[in-house]
């Protein structure tokens, strides 16, 4: 029998060296912006893998920051791009992400020309390195520059168009330029004066203070040691206080998907006897963390809402429900580029088994509280549209001006609706449906 002929050594690809300086930062850009957009995984969740080789914070912050501004500009970066190659570059080439993270530091972050394109040309090794450098002098020289205002993913402007209309879109557009200010819901909304002037900050509802971005580092602010206050925007502060309104003392709160547990707290400092329930092992520890800190006591059940069921019916239900998280765009710009039609549908329909699920744990008399932090209809409207029609023993309970902070009004169907043109004025919001019901 013929021996096979034995196959040709495969040429082995040479060890790489290690990075010059500044580049190794660039490799985990590259590799965060891979994970969201190639993966669709969120930035946050992709941080640890993707820079672990750094050797400490700063680097780790510059690699978050790079990425994090190339997927805020992406639509701009690619446009500059294009405008300089011959043949477009596929949307996955490598030498078009290494561009987007020279570019943006270039034109966005204000690092100098030769070190943006310095530090990211090691990264094509055996690749397009002419075609990369070419591209970024042709533009460099060309005085491009980056409009103050970044375009929107065009697929989401088309569908935000639809829902909300140009204005909204314009706005969100600015609310992407504009670092967006930190808001701090206050354990005792008695003391929000007192903090407004400790924190120099400004206050929109009792219990809120606003600081302007660039504030500092959080827990170097008065009043986090002794736990005072948590972060939480503000419009996600309005869920639990359309629950705050009217807590009978030691009364039952069912918080549902709960973690990190910024409602979770508002309830247990209204007064109530809260479980918090949530089915990621390492959010339920940051609900741990955040009892500790603030000192508020609160149960807390690491579990699937969709397996779990409470003893005995509760007076408050709040459902803040998993979603496509689109509202969250200003802090987390990955969201954009990852919620597309399917995610939108796959979470709605998550959320209806899991408000049909929570509906009936609420007491007769007792109060549901509905929310998600996205800008997507079938999220929000739709959503409690179609509860409605199905439960005839729910009945929604519009929210009053008081209950709300200045500048969110309840919508005309009574329940409420934040858009990126939201209080815009004095630093804006996030995008927040909330509905609350009584169970009849
Ligand atoms: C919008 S976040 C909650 C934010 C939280 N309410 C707060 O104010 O800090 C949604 C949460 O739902 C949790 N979750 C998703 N599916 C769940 C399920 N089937 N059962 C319980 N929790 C779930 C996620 O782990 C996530 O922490």
């Amino acid at each position: 029998m013929a021996r096979p002929a034995a196959r040709p050594a495969k040429p082995s690809r040479p060890a790489r060296g290690p990075d010059p300086l500044g580049t190794a930062t660039r490799r985990a850009a590259l590799r965060l912006l891979d994970a969201v957009l190639r993966r669709g995984e969120p930035l946050e969740s992709a941080l640890a893998l993707a820079t672990r080789a750094l050797p400490g914070g700063p680097d780790r912050g510059l690699a978050h920051a790079i990425a994090a501004e190339t997927l805020r500009r992406l639509p701009d970066l690619d446009a500059l791009i294009d405008s300089a190659t011959r043949q477009r570059l596929p949307d996955d080439a490598k030498a078009r992400f290494v561009l987007r993270v020279a570019l943006v530091q270039a034109l966005a972050l204000g690092t100098p020309p030769h070190a943006a394109i310095a530090t990211v040309l090691p990264l094509v090794d055996g690749g397009p390195k002419r075609l990369v450098h070419g591209v970024f002098g042709t533009l460099m020289r060309g005085g491009a520059t980056l409009s103050e205002v970044p375009s929107l993913l065009p697929a989401v402007a088309e569908r935000w168009r639809a829902y909300w209309g140009e204005e909204a879109v314009a706005a969100a557009a600015r609310a992407i330029a504009a670092p967006p200010p930190l808001d701090l819901t206050l354990r005792d909304p008695g003391t929000t004066a007192d903090w407004v002037e400790r924190l120099g900050g400004t206050s929109l509802a009792p219990g809120h203070v606003r600081l302007p971005a660039g504030a500092g580092a959080v827990s170097e602010l008065p009043g986090y040691a002794e736990g005072a206050w948590w972060v939480q925007d503000l419009a996600a502060s309005i869920p639990a206080r359309l629950l705050a309104t009217g807590a009978a003392p030691g009364a039952r709160a069912l918080d549902l998907c709960a973690a990190p547990g910024g409602k979770t707290l508002q309830l247990a400092a209204a007064g109530y006897a809260v479980t918090a329930v949530d089915v990621s092992e390492s959010r339920a520890a940051r609900l741990r963390d955040n009892r500790d800190r603030i000192g508020l006591a609160y149960d807390i059940a690491l579990a699937d809402v969709l397996d779990w069921s409470p003893g005995a019916p509760a007076q408050a239900v709040l459902v803040d429900a998993p979603c496509s998280a689109t509202g969250i765009f200003r802090r987390h710009p990955d969201v954009l580029h990852r919620a597309g039609d399917a995610t939108i549908a796959e979470m709605a329909e998550l959320q209806t088994r899991i408000l049909d699920r929570a509906a009936d744990w609420v007491a007769p008399g007792g109060t549901l509280v509905y929310a998600t932090c996205s800008l997507e209809p079938a999220e929000g409207e739709a959503q409690l549209t179609r509860f409605l029609a199905a439960r005839g023993d729910f009945a929604l309970a519009p929210p009053t001006q008081a209950e709300l902070p200045q500048g969110v009004a309840p919508t005309s169907e009574g329940w409420v609706r934040t858009l990126p043109g939201t209080v815009e004025a004095v630093g804006g919001c996030d995008g927040f449906f909330v509905a609350r019901l009584t169970r009849l």
